[in-house]
C-alpha cells in the first residue's frame, strides 16, 4: 500500500479497511482519493467534523444476489450478482455491469468508488453505482448469454428505475447484453422506461456516440493535456492496451487526430505493428468475429504477435491503459518513462498501480487519471437519458460536440482545481478534489444523508 495518510485522514482509511476486509481493489481506490484530501480539509474544516468523508466510504445500498442459469447442455449454473448503490446525492445511480470471472464485491465497490467522483466531474445530474458477476461470458453461446441476462435482470429490475438506478455497460457488456437486459426489465415490469438502461442500440433509444465516447473522450482529454503544453498529438506514435469497446474507439480518435497506433492486445498477448494498427480488421476481429487478437498477426505477415507479451516495454510517445485495473505497474511506468513517453491517459478504470502512478507524478509527464479521462461514456450516457426524457435522438455530430466540450470542460476542471490546492500539472488531485467537492457540497444541503 501506498504512502501514510496525514493524521485526520489515516483513521478514516484504517476505519475502511476494518469495514471492508479483503477488498484490495477498493482500498486501493479509497486510498488514492484520501492522499489527496489533506488540502480540502484544511479549507474546509467542517466537512471532517460532519463526517462527508466516512459517508462517502459507506456505500448508501449494496445488493448481492444469486443468479441460476442453464447452458446449451441442460447443465445448471449458479453465479453471484451484485449492485452497489453508492451515491445518490448528485442524481440516480449510475454505472456499467461487468461480466468476468474476477469479479467480486472489491471490485464492484472500487468501481462504484471511482464513479462517484468521475460522474462528478462530468457536471450532468448522475450519482455513481456499479454492478457485474462473475459469470465468464468467453466461449458462451448467444443462447447462453441471453439465458443468463435475463436470470440476473428477473432479480435486478426491483433495485433499477430511471429515476433510481440506472446500468449500462462495461467489461464483458455490450450492446447484445444491454438488449437482454433491457428486454427482460421491459417484458417484467412491463413499462417502456428507456432511461432505465444506457448502452442501448439506436433503433431502441440509444445514442448516437455513446458506443465511440468512451475512448473518443480519452483521447480528447489526451489532446487537452497536450495542448497545455502547446504540443498536439499529430505525429505521435502511442500504444492502446486492450482491443474492446473503450481501445478500439479510442485508437479511431487517435488516427483522427493525427496520431499513430503500433500496439493493441487482448488478456492474451499484444499485437505489434510498426505500419500502424488496421482498426478496420481490429473491428472484424473483435466486434463482429469476436475471435482473439492473434488473428490479427495471422492474416498479416508483417504484424508481430507476442503470448503474454508486455505493452508497456513497446517504446512510445503516448500510452492509453484501456483494459483493465492493476494492468500497469511501477516496473511498466518505468519501461515507458526510460523509453520518452510523454503522456499517459487511461481509458479503463483505475489500469495503473500506486506505484506507477507516483512514478508518472513525480517525472512530470502528462498523466490523466480514469475518473477524468473516462467520463466521456458515462456522460454521453447521461446524454442519452436527457434523450429518453425528451423523446428525442440527436445527430451523431450534435452528441459528439457535446461530449467534446464536456470533456474540454472536466480537463480545465481539473487543471484549475489542482492549481488552487497547490498541485499544478497534478490531474489526480485536481479530479478527485473537484469530483469530491461537488458532492460533499450537495450532501451538506441535504442534510445528514
Ligand atoms: N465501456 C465503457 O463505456 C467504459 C469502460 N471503462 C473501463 O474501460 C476498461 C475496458 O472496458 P470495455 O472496453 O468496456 O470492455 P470490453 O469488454 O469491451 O474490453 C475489455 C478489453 O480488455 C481486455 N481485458 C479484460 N480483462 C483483462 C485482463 N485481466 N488482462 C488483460 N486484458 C484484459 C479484453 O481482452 C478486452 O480487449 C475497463 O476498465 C472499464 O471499466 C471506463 C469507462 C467507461
Ligand atoms: O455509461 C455508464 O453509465 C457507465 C460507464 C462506466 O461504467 C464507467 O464510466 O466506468
Amino acid at each position: 500500500m501506498a504512502a501514510r495518510l496525514d493524521e485526520k485522514l489515516e483513521p478514516i482509511f484504517q476505519d475502511v479497511l476494518r469495514r471492508n476486509p479483503g477488498e484490495s481493489e477498493f482500498h486501493q481506490a479509497v486510498h488514492e482519493v484520501l492522499e489527496t484530501l489533506g488540502p480540502v480539509l484544511v479549507k474546509y474544516p467542517e466537512l471532517a467534523e460532519r463526517k462527508i468523508i466516512q459517508r462517502i466510504c459507506e456505500p448508501e445500498r449494496q445488493i448481492i444476489f444469486r443468479v441460476p442459469w442453464q447452458d446449451d447442455k441442460g447443465e445448471t449454473h449458479i453465479n453471484r450478482a451484485f449492485r452497489v448503490e453508492f451515491n445518490s446525492a448528485l442524481g440516480p445511480y449510475k454505472g456499467g455491469m461487468r461480466f468476468h470471472p474476477s469479479v467480486y464485491l472489491g471490485i464492484i465497490k472500487f468501481l462504484g468508488f471511482e464513479q462517484i467522483f468521475k460522474n462528478a466531474l462530468t457536471g450532468l445530474p448522475i450519482g455513481g453505482g456499479k454492478g457485474g458477476s462473475d459469470f465468464d461470458p468467453k466461449g458462451r453461446s448467444e443462447d447462453e448469454i441471453m439465458r443468463f441476462c435475463q436470470s440476473l435482470m428477473t432479480e435486478l429490475y426491483r433495485h433499477l428505475g430511471e429515476y433510481t438506478d440506472v446500468p449500462a455497460g462495461d467489461i464483458g457488456v455490450g450492446q447484445r447484453e444491454v438488449g437482454f437486459l433491457f428486454g427482460q426489465y421491459k417484458r417484467i415490469t412491463n413499462r417502456y422506461e428507456s432511461g432505465v438502461f444506457t448502452g442501448k442500440g439506436l433503433s431502441w433509444g440509444g445514442s448516437r456516440a455513446r458506443k465511440e465516447a468512451t475512448g473518443f473522450g480519452t483521447v480528447y482529454f489526451l489532446e487537452e493535456m497536450l495542448k497545455y503544453r502547446n504540443d498536439s498529438l499529430e505525429g505521435k506514435t502511442c500504444v492502446v492496451s486492450g482491443s474492446g469497446n473503450v481501445a478500439v474507439y479510442a485508437m479511431e480518435k487517435i488516427y483522427e487526430l493525427g496520431g499513430k497506433v503500433i500496439a493493441c492486445s487482448d488478456s492474451s498477448g499484444i499485437v505489434v505493428d510498426e505500419k500502424g494498427i488496421d482498426l478496420d480488421r481490429v473491428k472484424r476481429i473483435k466486434e463482429v468475429e469476436r475471435r482473439r487478437i492473434s488473428t490479427y498477426a495471422d492474416e498479416l505477415q508483417h504484424a508481430k504477435y507476442i503470448e503474454d507479451g508486455d505493452i508497456w516495454a513497446v517504446p512510445c510517445d503516448a500510452a492509453l491503459p484501456c483494459a483493465t485495473q492493476n494492468e500497469l505497474n511501477g516496473k511498466d511506468a518505468k519501461k515507458l518513462l526510460d523509453n520518452g513517453c510523454i503522456a499517459v491517459a487511461e481509458g479503463a478504470n483505475m489500469p495503473s498501480t500506486p506505484e506507477a502512478i507516483r512514478l508518472f507524478l513525480e517525472s512530470g509527464i502528462a498523466y490523466g487519471p480514469g475518473k477524468a479521462a473516462n467520463a466521456g461514456g458515462v456522460a454521453t450516457s447521461a446524454l442519452e437519458m436527457q434523450q429518453n426524457a425528451s423523446r428525442d435522438s440527436w445527430t451523431f455530430e450534435h452528441t459528439e460536440q457535446r461530449l467534446h466540450q464536456i470533456m474540454k470542460n472536466i480537463h480545465r476542471n481539473c487543471y484549475e482545481t489542482a492549481d488552487e490546492f497547490g498541485a499544478p500539472g497534478n490531474y489526480v488531485t485536481g479530479a478527485n478534489i473537484a469530483g469530491f467537492l461537488k458532492v460533499s457540497q450537495a450532501m451538506e444541503a441535504m442534510g445528514l444523508i
